[in-house]
């Protein structure tokens, strides 16, 4: 190591230039204390998540009800993404498109240089090597983040591969890594108290897709934080997939096998807290079907040397809604908790050193401590968990987790859902036409707004391919990539498309359909419709099932009510044409012209 080094880096664990000299710059920017290289190890994990219990920002669980688990409470003003403070910094306007914020890099990183001036001063300065994906794919995807908040380490470390096995392929390979700089923006003054969650009234998520590089500043939750997830997994690799010729989405993926023994992989968008972990780890009501997990979150696809499409989930852990999920709903993802190690954060405590959330259990405990810190009992007038509380815990703990997981080569595709969560109009299960209509399908997709964002919740709002906040270019263009990459299919081995909805409403407000494990009952009449096996009828926004070719066996529903949420009702969707009309004006011409063709075709189906 040159002599000319910053002190600060004399104990650094590698000699990779690229690496030393942007840690050094951000060092000398942001003005840490000290510098703490991540190695990803047991021990580590134990100092660092000590530290945090003495500093507050992490209460220990009851080990005897989750072991090595803790939870922590964010300021009440940094619980979720922040989509109007996220930005993609591209050098030209066009190119971040209508669904992004945008602003001039050079004045963007002015900004930013301003903002990290001194930002991290009076502490660590965390360096995580980190690798989205398997360490030996055939191009594995690098990156380092840069953090002054122990909690988001100890988060990475559930959600990625990150440490010294990392650093050493790096440095090995001598390969690029995406430079991720997050602070809180919380400097602390000499003999200032810090506050369990530090953290910025203002706060920038930014993108700069051509140089691949990332900065946030102000915010310590997830989305925002954890720069491997959406900002890395999604945003960026949205832009290298885009110049590489393959897909990064906002997806799980489920293997499914039949009473035969056959099996077959689902990859399903829905947007943010609209359903993913829930179908990821769903838990059959009919008999002999058997699903396995492979994510719950982000999804890489590409197409392999027999045109088909494989997909694998970059990811390490599962950063999940909390609440809803519960031993009735979800309990795969309960066995899951239940083995420890794992950080909840803005979830209820429970006397006995517990954690809880609305559905965790049937029966709501008679005195918590909420969010917030405050007693709390059910009359209290309001959720003792913030509504994206959320539990981070390690995939492998999941007792369906499909050995497929673990392949670098992933899992052919064989049905792509996309859905979302609309009161009225989509009905419970839709097959595309064909794959351009499928697309459309993906291109159009609408939903109800959620608590994982920031603003006003319960608003429907276009979300295409569930990708909206996530998209790091153009729309219009995200949307020709799909088309120009599937034109590298084998036809025969297309995935088929189908429009899924668990969220309908009946006329007295309630669901029309029961959702969680039951909807294995639509998965299963999607495989049989793959296999030709399964009856449907042709409506002029695809097919939908007949009340008959829906496994109903031991549902407690009548063909009426099942009607009810099968149904394709003409009006409604004459209702929404306009609608749809208006979504693709806003696309200013870079809509591809397959796509904009399926509306014609809608529209005169419909008339
Ligand atoms: N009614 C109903 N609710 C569901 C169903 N599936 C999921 N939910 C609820 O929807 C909420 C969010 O579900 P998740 O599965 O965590 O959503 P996600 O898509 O993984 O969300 P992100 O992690 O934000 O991307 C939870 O409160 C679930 O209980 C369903 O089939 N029916
Ligand atoms: O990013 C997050 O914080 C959680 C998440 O999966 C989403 O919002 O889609
Ligand atoms: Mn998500």
């Amino acid at each position: 190591m040159s002599d000319t080094r910053l002190p600060l880096l004399a104990e650094a664990p590698t000699t990779y230039e690229p690496l030393l000299s942007w840690v050094e710059e951000v060092a000398e920017l942001t003005k840490p204390d000290r510098i703490q290289w991540v190695d990803g190890s047991e021990a580590e994990y134990r100092q660092l998540t000590d530290e945090l219990v003495a500093s507050g920002t992490l209460t220990r669980l009851n080990p005897e009800l989750f072991p090595n688990s803790f939870a922590a409470f964010s300021d009440p003003a940094d619980v979720a993404r922040v989509e109007e403070q996220t930005f993609i910094c591209s050098k030209n306007e066009r190119d971040a498109g209508f669904t992004n914020n945008w602003m001039d890099p050079d004045a963007m990183k002015e900004k930013l240089n301003g903002l990290f001036d001194g930002a991290m001063r009076g502490r660590t300065m965390y360096v995580i090597p980190f690798v989205m994906g398997h360490l030996d794919a055939e191009d594995p995807k690098f990156g380092v983040e840069i953090t002054d908040s122990a909690y988001v380490v100890a988060s990475m470390r559930i959600m990625a591969r990150i440490g010294t096995d990392v650093l050493k392929k790096i440095e090995e390979t001598r390969a690029f890594f995406v430079p991720a700089l997050h602070s809180v923006g919380a400097p602390l003054e000499e003999g200032q108290e810090d506050v369990p969650w530090p953290c910025n009234p203002e706060k920038w998520i930014v993108h700069f897709p051509e140089e691949r590089s990332i900065w946030s500043y102000g915010s310590g939750y997830g989305g925002n934080a954890l720069l491997g997830k959406k900002c890395y997994a999604l945003r960026i690799a949205s832009v290298m997939a885009r110049d590489e010729g393959w897909l990064a989405e906002h997806m799980l993926i489920l293997k499914l096998t039949s009473p035969e023994g056959k099996a077959y992989h689902i990859s399903a968008a829905f947007p943010s807290a609209c359903g993913k972990t829930n179908l990821a780890l769903l838990d059959p009501t009919i008999k002999g079907w058997k699903v396995e997990t492979l994510g719950d979150d982000i999804t890489w696809m590409r197409f392999g040397k027999q045109g088909e499409l494989r997909a694998v989930n970059p990811e390490a852990g599962l950063f999940g809604v909390a609440p809803g999920t519960g031993w009735g709903t979800n309990p795969n993802a309960m066995r899951a908790i239940a083995k420890g190690n794992s950080i909840f954060t803005n979830v209820a405590l429970t006397d006995d050193g517990g954690v809880w959330w609305e559905g965790m259990t049937e029966e709501v405990p008679a005195h918590l401590t909420d969010w917030k810190g405050n007693d709390w009992t059910p009359d209290a007038g309001h959720p003792a968990a913030h509504p994206n509380s959320r539990f981070c815990t390690p995939i492998d703990q999941i007792d369906m987790l499909a050995p497929e997981y673990f392949s670098p080569e992933g899992v052919e595709i064989n049905a792509i859902l996309f859905g979302g969560r609309r009161k009225t109009t989509i009905p419970l299960v839709t097959e595309a036409r064909s794959w351009a209509n499928g697309i459309f399908m993906g291109a159009t997709l609408s939903s109800e707004t959620t608590a994982a964002a920031a603003g006003a919740v319960g608003v429907v709002r276009r979300d295409p391919m569930a990708m909206l906040p996530f998209i790091g270019y153009d729309a219009g263009d995200y949307l020709g990539h799909w088309v120009k990459v599937s034109g590298k299919a084998n036809p025969a081995r297309l995935p088929k498309i189908f429009l899924v909805n668990w969220f309908r409403r009946t006329q007295d407000g309630g669901f029309a359909w029961p959702g969680f494990g039951d909807n294995s009952r639509v998965l299963k009449w999607a495989i049989e419709r793959i296999e030709g096996t399964a009856d449907a009828v042709e409506t002029p926004i695809g097919f939908v099932p007949t009340a008959e070719s829906l496994d109903l066996d031991g549902l407690d529903m009548t063909p009426e009510q099942v009607q009810e949420a099968v149904r394709f009702d003409s009006d409604e969707w004459k209702a929404e044409v306009p609608g749809l009309e208006e979504w693709f004006d806003r696309f200013g011409g870079s809509l591809p012209k397959s796509i904009t063709a399926e509306l014609d075709g809608l529209k005169a189906r419909l008339s």
